[in-house]
């Protein structure tokens, strides 16, 4: 508000300064004197309150930005996690990145375009006040001009709408490229190819796409400016020969048209700002971002007491985005988890054991059946707290720099660090990680060790050992295990090391999405 206020006065301020020329061409030698100090009082107030406006909008922008960041980044936390899966991360990057800039741009131009506004319906009054006739004749000259501009505006719309779809393809092959460097290293023949027919003709048609958009908006705004000369030469050249009217009124006319043309401008020039974060909304609006709030899960605050936790009859399916159809299907399926207990969850590649993990964590909601906790059915109110019940090392998981989220003291994180043989990638002080260059073994080891210090009752771990060496594959199953089960914490693993099935009370195996055996092992190593 203080921006438009400011804003809008410094404006006021320029059109009195406009008045004021144009009073000197008519006013004698005595009254200049007056006009001239006041032309001085004018100059002044235009540069303090241009200023200290331009000074709040440069905060007002910031605070937009990082308000419209942080918001986002909380409907992403809260946003169901298959939705995300499908949104995949080149998408919400782009968004993060890109969509935001394209709303806060719009947002934080609003307070001048409110000014801007007011000084256009000063300059308006003025002009009625000079000759009404004129003024109404003027207005309808701007509106043509500018109904012809939203015509052109309309038409560069279509392609800067598909140039913003081109570039999510353009930002997937760009990561493409930067995670696959090894792999295109590796091979000419493979780099060519990629980026001459993948990564090239997507940024080809994307940017044929924005140079049309662009192009089209920068000839409706040419045409824009042009038709107000247009204007001016009528009311100059043509309007006196029907309408009489005097040649300082004409000059009022002239001087003040001109200046009115640098606030038209800047209103005219938010349009494309304002339609390139409608895009963007609608984009964060397609990608399930604008969440209902019904599916939104409510933040956990507390791990609740565990006494068992079941899953019954549960099944879930992905889905082809296109079709709807189903890609996979997984259950229906009954599992218990009790204190305590060490369950193993074997199968081939594909059978569906990371996604029971995630149905059993509360990461999926289950299309049928129930997740019981204590025998009490998990709903939407309860699935926030539920899942705090778990700390999870995923296979593709994120590790982040430091501890969060966890009270462990130094001596407890050395402990640990030693027992997983990375000391040197632990800073005991900070509770920072060097994660700089680390092995793909050792950043999994980290993971554990997040997890080892993590107090929640029940662990999964997801192939955690795949890229482990033999002797610490033994120390896993024979002590760490063992060890993170005392005080009736449970662990589930996910796992093909049969060898070590041993270690677990319980193997259950999934083949093609169905737990085809569950049986009891532990037996004496
Ligand atoms: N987000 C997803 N969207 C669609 N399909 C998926 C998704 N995640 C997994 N799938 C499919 O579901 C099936 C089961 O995948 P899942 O990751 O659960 O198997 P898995 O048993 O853990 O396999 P692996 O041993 O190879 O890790 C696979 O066919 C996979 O392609």
């Amino acid at each position: 508000m203080a921006s438009i206020v400011f804003g809008g006065a410094s404006g006021l301020a320029m059109l009195g300064l406009i008045t004021l020329i144009h009073q000197s061409f008519t006013q004698q030698a005595a009254a200049s004197n007056r006009l001239a100090t006041l032309f001085g009082f004018a100059c002044l107030a235009v540069l303090v309150l241009q200023v200290v406006s331009k000074c709040i909008l440069t905060r007002l922008s910031q605070s937009t930005a990082a308000r419209l960041q942080f918001e986002l980044c909380n409907r992403i936390a809260a946003a169901p996690l298959p939705e995300l899966e499908a949104c995949g991360p080149h998408r919400l990057l782009g968004t993060l990145g890109g969509d935001v800039g394209a709303i806060t741009n719009a947002l934080s131009q609003f307070p001048t375009v409110c000014a801007n506004a007011m000084v256009l319906i000063s300059g308006l009054v003025y002009l009625a006040s000079l000759s009404l006739p004129l003024a109404i004749g003027s207005v309808i000259m701007a509106s043509l001009g500018i109904a012809s501009y939203l015509g052109g505006l309309h038409w560069a719309n279509y392609h800067l709408r598909q140039a913003r779809e081109d570039r999510d393809e353009v930002r997937k092959q760009l990561q493409a490229m930067v995670f696959g460097i090894k792999e295109l290293k590796g091979n000419n023949r493979r780099c060519v190819e990629f980026m001459y027919d993948v990564l090239l003709p997507a940024d080809t048609a994307m940017r044929e796409r924005l140079i049309k958009g662009t192009d089209i908006l920068g000839a409706a705004h040419t045409w824009g400016r042009l038709s107000r000369f247009i204007g001016i030469g009528l009311l100059i050249f043509v309007w006196p020969r029907f309408w009489p009217v005097t040649s300082e009124t004409l000059m009022g006319y002239t001087l003040t048209i001109l200046y009115l043309t640098s606030p038209l401008d800047s209103i005219l020039g938010w349009l494309p700002a304002l339609n390139n974060a409608n895009i963007s909304l609608n984009k964060i609006n397609a990608l399930g971002l604008m969440i209902d709030p019904s599916k939104a899960i409510a933040c956990g605050t507390q791990i609740p007491e565990f006494r068992s936790i079941s899953l019954r009859n549960v099944s879930y399916a992905y889905r082809s985005p296109h079709s709807d159809q189903e890609s996979f299907h997984l259950g229906p399926i009954d599992l218990l988890v009790m204190p305590g207990e060490v369950l193993f969850i074997a199968g081939g590649n594909g059978s569906g054991k990371t996604t029971l993990a995630k149905l059993l964590t509360g990461l999926y909601t289950p299309d049928q059946g129930e997740l019981l906790l204590n025998k009490q059915v998990v709903d939407q109110a309860a699935l926030g707290d539920y899942r705090q019940m778990f700390t999870t090392v995923f296979v593709e998981g994120h590790l982040f720099d430091r501890l969060l989220g966890i009270d462990a003291n130094p001596m407890q994180l050395k402990r640990w660090a030693s027992i997983l043989g990375i000391e040197d990638k632990v800073d005991f002080e900070t509770g920072h990680f060097r994660l700089g260059k680390l092995s793909r073994g050792q950043h999994k080891r980290l993971a554990l060790l997040v997890a080892c210090l993590d107090q929640r009752p029940v662990f999964v771990f997801d192939e955690w050992a795949a890229e482990q060496d033999p002797g610490f594959k033994e120390v896993f199953y024979r002590h760490i295990v063992p060890e993170l089960t005392r005080n009736g914490r449970s662990v589930v693993a996910i796992t093909h090391d049969d060898r070590y099935f041993f270690a677990a009370d319980r193997v259950v195996e999934l083949v093609d999405g169905k737990m085809v055996s569950s049986r009891r092992q532990r037996i004496a190593a």
